[in-house]
């Protein structure tokens, strides 16, 4: 790890993306052809990269979490905000010396992490206040997100780019073909919000589908339910979404017993149950 402290909380965010060699010559200076397995797909138009900066809020006095630089355009464009400090998680290690330009430019904001971000504990690497700002890698961008959830709390904002269908997946309502497990536990922590898609040319490599950036904020008063509770009431109920609830959750012990005690209809479906419904039959299962 560089290490790279400021001096204060009130330290200069002066910083101009633009001042560093363009990000096509970096990648081609440093042979930085883009890995599938890793989910690289760059972006290197630092216009759309300052929109998703900006677009995390104020990040005054904050210290942002960047997972997977890459070859630093979303970097470059979190230290021209007001950042405290920038802290990047890269596992790929041809990534650690192309960015020791934009280290050095950071003038002591920017420290960069060799690691797997699935194995980091972002609440212990930085300090509060902190928030998340990332074009995640695909791959792991589900397992990630559910790691974080489990203590937004913790969190000003995450501001995370995904594949649109995830994305989608994310703020689905009740009633809709995308509303499911993920839903359910997103909203329950977490107040979400799309802001805008981009598409798959904006990418370097081009993906094969559209991605779109999500802002989430901790909830204000998450409905009372056990994390664990939660997910294993979802997993049964959605896991046979089309059955009524007094089936699918057969497996979970007597259904019409836990749905009577969630007030829930017996007859209903998964995908007609919001976050409230979801968080009572948790506690009805975890109460039996
Ligand atoms: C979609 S690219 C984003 C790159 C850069 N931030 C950008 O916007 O151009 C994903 C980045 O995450 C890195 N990455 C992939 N898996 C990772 C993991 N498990 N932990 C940390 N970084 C990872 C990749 O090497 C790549 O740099």
């Amino acid at each position: 790890m560089t290490d790279a402290t400021p001096d204060s909380a009130s330290a200069s965010p002066a910083f101009d993306p633009q001042a560093l060699p363009p990000l096509r010559e970096v990648i081609a200076r440093f042979g930085l052809d883009a890995r599938k397995a890793l989910g690289q797909n760059f972006l290197l138009d630092l216009n759309l990269t300052g929109r998703i900066a900006r677009s995390a809020g104020d990040l005054t006095g904050v210290t942002a979490i960047e997972i997977g630089p890459g070859p630093g355009g979303l970097t470059r464009a979190l230290l021209a905000t007001g950042a405290k400090q920038v802290i990047a998680i890269e596992r790929d290690h041809r990534f650690i010396e192309a960015l020791q330009d934009v280290i050095r430019a950071a003038d002591g904001r920017l420290s960069i992490v060799e690691a797997d971000a699935l194995d980091v504990d972002p609440v212990a690497l930085a300090p509060a206040p902190r928030a998340i700002v990332a074009n995640l890698p695909y791959n792991v961008a589900t397992p990630l997100l559910i790691g974080w959830l489990g203590r937004i709390e913790e969190f000003v904002s995450l501001t995370l780019m995904f594949q649109k269908e995830v994305a989608d997946r994310l703020v689905a309502k009740p009633g809709s073909k995308a509303y499911g497990r993920l839903s359910v536990i997103t909203q329950w922590r977490s107040d979400a919000r799309v802001l805008f898609n981009l598409p798959a040319k904006a990418f370097t490599p081009p993906p094969k589908v559209a991605s779109t950036v999500v802002h989430l904020t901790p909830r204000a008063n998450p409905e009372p339910a056990e994390w664990k509770a939660l997910e294993q009431v979802t997993a049964a109920a959605f896991g046979q979404r089309r059955k009524m609830l007094r089936q699918s959750l057969k497996s979970l012990g007597d259904a019409e017993a836990l749905l009577a005690a969630a007030g829930i209809e017996p007859t209903a479906r998964a995908e007609e149950v919001d976050v409230a419904g979801f968080a009572a039959l948790a506690r009805a299962f975890r109460a039996r």
